[in-house]
């Protein structure tokens, strides 16, 4: 099990250059995105025996490619002197995480955050419609980031989820805002949203820890992710 200093430690300064951290978005991002569509191809493909074949040597090499030079375990958030984060690996937001719808989550001068995003059939849960722990999923990330924006960042300890309809699959949007903040606690609410309205509402509390007090205290910087 991770402690908290094993949490501390995911934080990480690297140093790199604004024109690195670039060069690698521009350099990751694509390949995320193609392992995204071959997630849909492996849902959608009609191949026979022999073109799954051959499609499976490719990945094969493609494998033995990206293992040649490759760190292991999470990515962590990593930052650099100017301030630029990096949560490259998050299931929801990752840039190099093709898990990710992603979100594109976007911050406005009122507090509010909201992203346009799309739910590949990929995400599938009843039929033709999103997963519940999806929609959870979405909820949860927009959420903490409101509370992370109003400056109150916090590990969540309660989600509460109210489905009002089924979400369907393809273009939403998710929107959030901040209710209050109670000491370490922030109160979030938000909502995602398809072409007949509110689907999924939900309703987060976000704690500081101790552990990010101290990590706040070691790195002086108030906007950890
Ligand atoms: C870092 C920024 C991230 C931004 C993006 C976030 C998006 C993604 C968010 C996640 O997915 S986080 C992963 C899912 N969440 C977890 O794994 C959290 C696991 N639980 C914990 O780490 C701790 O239990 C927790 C930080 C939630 C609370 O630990 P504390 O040791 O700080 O709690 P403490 O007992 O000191 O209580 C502090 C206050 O919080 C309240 N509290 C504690 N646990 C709570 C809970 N679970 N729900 C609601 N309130 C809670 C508690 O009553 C108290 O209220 P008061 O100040 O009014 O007395």
């Amino acid at each position: 099990m991770m402690d908290s200093l094993d949490t501390f430690r995911l934080y990480v300064n690297d140093g790199l250059s604004d024109e690195e951290i670039a060069a690698q978005a521009a350099r990751y991002q694509p390949l995320a995105q193609d392992l995204r569509d071959l997630i849909v191809l492996s849902i959608q493909s009609r191949g026979g025996d022999d073109d799954i074949l051959a499609a499976r040597k490719h990945l094969s090499d493609a494998k033995s490619i990206l293992e040649r030079d490759r760190e292991t375990g999470p990515y962590g958030t990593r930052f650099n002197d100017s301030g630029t984060f990096r949560t490259w690996g998050n299931a929801a937001i990752g840039l190099r995480n093709p898990i990710a719808p992603p979100l594109d989550l976007q911050f406005e001068d009122d507090g509010r955050v909201w992203a346009d995003f799309h739910l590949h059939a990929g995400y599938e849960g009843p039929a033709g419609f999103a997963h519940g722990g999806v929609s959870a999923l979405v909820l949860d990330q927009l959420l903490g980031d409101t509370a992370r924006h109003a400056g109150a960042p916090g590990m969540t300890g309660t989600l509460t989820v109210k489905y009002r309809q089924p979400t369907p699959l393809g273009d939403l949007r998710c929107e959030a805002l901040l209710d209050r903040i109670e000491g370490a606690k922030a109160f979030a609410m938000g909502t995602i949203s398809g072409p007949d309205g509110v689907c999924v509402e939900a309703e987060g509390v976000f704690i500081a820890p101790k552990w990010m007090r101290e990590q706040r205290e070691h790195t002086g910087v108030q906007g950890v992710q």
